[in-house]
């Protein structure tokens, strides 16, 4: 029996940095947000029923993020009519995952783990985070989000102390070296059998 690892955290704390090096301590990972990537893609399953309620929002490429983004920031009944669709679709991309997937620790990256009660399907849940001034500027570097949009979605989200206090385990996404430090320190007490610190 694999351990099933949740890893959450809010939006732009460190949880794809994070996973990657859970990977290269030997996991087998599942990312929510790579789930998405694949439903909006040219052939997936999520363009059409997105396409049915807004069609602006479909392009050569499957959906248009930057074009969904502004929809969502403009009509707040959007993102609940998004995530009817494409939150059971993850799921079931999930399961597909778990009926297969081979490591000794599976590792679920889920930003919206908490809200959405996937924490009842893991052994043990990770929580990264940073402070809320170096989340802001890390999401703004990228580029891809005005900031009141990233106000938005942070909005949506758990705060991040409540996600901190329901976790197993905590990572302090300030450096990379940090980061793996705690990394590996975690899986050496899932290894050992050990779930709590
Ligand atoms: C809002 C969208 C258009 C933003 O796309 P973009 O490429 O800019 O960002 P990306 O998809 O990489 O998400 C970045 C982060 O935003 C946060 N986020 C995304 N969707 C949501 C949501 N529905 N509620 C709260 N936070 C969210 C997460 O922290 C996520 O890690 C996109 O995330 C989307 O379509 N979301 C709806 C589907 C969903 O709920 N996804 C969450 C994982 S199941
Ligand atoms: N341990 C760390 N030390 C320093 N910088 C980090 C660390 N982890 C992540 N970062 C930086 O923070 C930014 C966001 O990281 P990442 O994309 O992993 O976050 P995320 O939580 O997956 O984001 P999102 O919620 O938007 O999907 C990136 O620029 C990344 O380089």
């Amino acid at each position: 029996m694999s351990f099933h690892l949740g890893l959450t955290g809010s939006i732009g704390m460190g949880k794809s940095t994070t996973a990657q090096m859970f990977v290269a301590e030997g996991c087998a990972l599942w990312d929510a947000d790579q789930a998405v990537h694949r439903l909006y893609g040219p052939q997936g399953v999520a363009v059409a029923p997105i396409g049915d309620l807004f069609s602006d929002a479909i392009g050569p490429e499957g959906v248009d993020r930057t074009v969904l983004r502004s929809i969502i920031q403009t009509d707040p009944t959007a993102l609940p009519q998004i995530e009817a669709i494409v939150h059971p679709l993850v799921q079931a991309d999930r399961a597909a995952f778990k009926a297969q997937a081979d490591a000794d620790v599976l590792v679920f990256d889920i930003p919206l783990l908490f809200e959405t009660g996937g924490e009842q399907e893991m052994d043990a849940v990770a929580c990264v985070f940073t402070s809320e001034e170096e989340q802001q500027r890390r999401v703004l570097a990228r580029g891809t989000m005005t900031q009141a949009q990233f106000e938005q979605i942070r909005a949506k989200q758990m705060p991040i102390d409540e996600k901190k206090a329901r976790s197993d385990f905590l990572i302090e996404t300030d450096t990379v070296e940090h980061a793996k430090e705690q990394v590996a320190a975690i899986l050496r007490q899932i290894r050992a059998g050990q779930k709590h610190a």
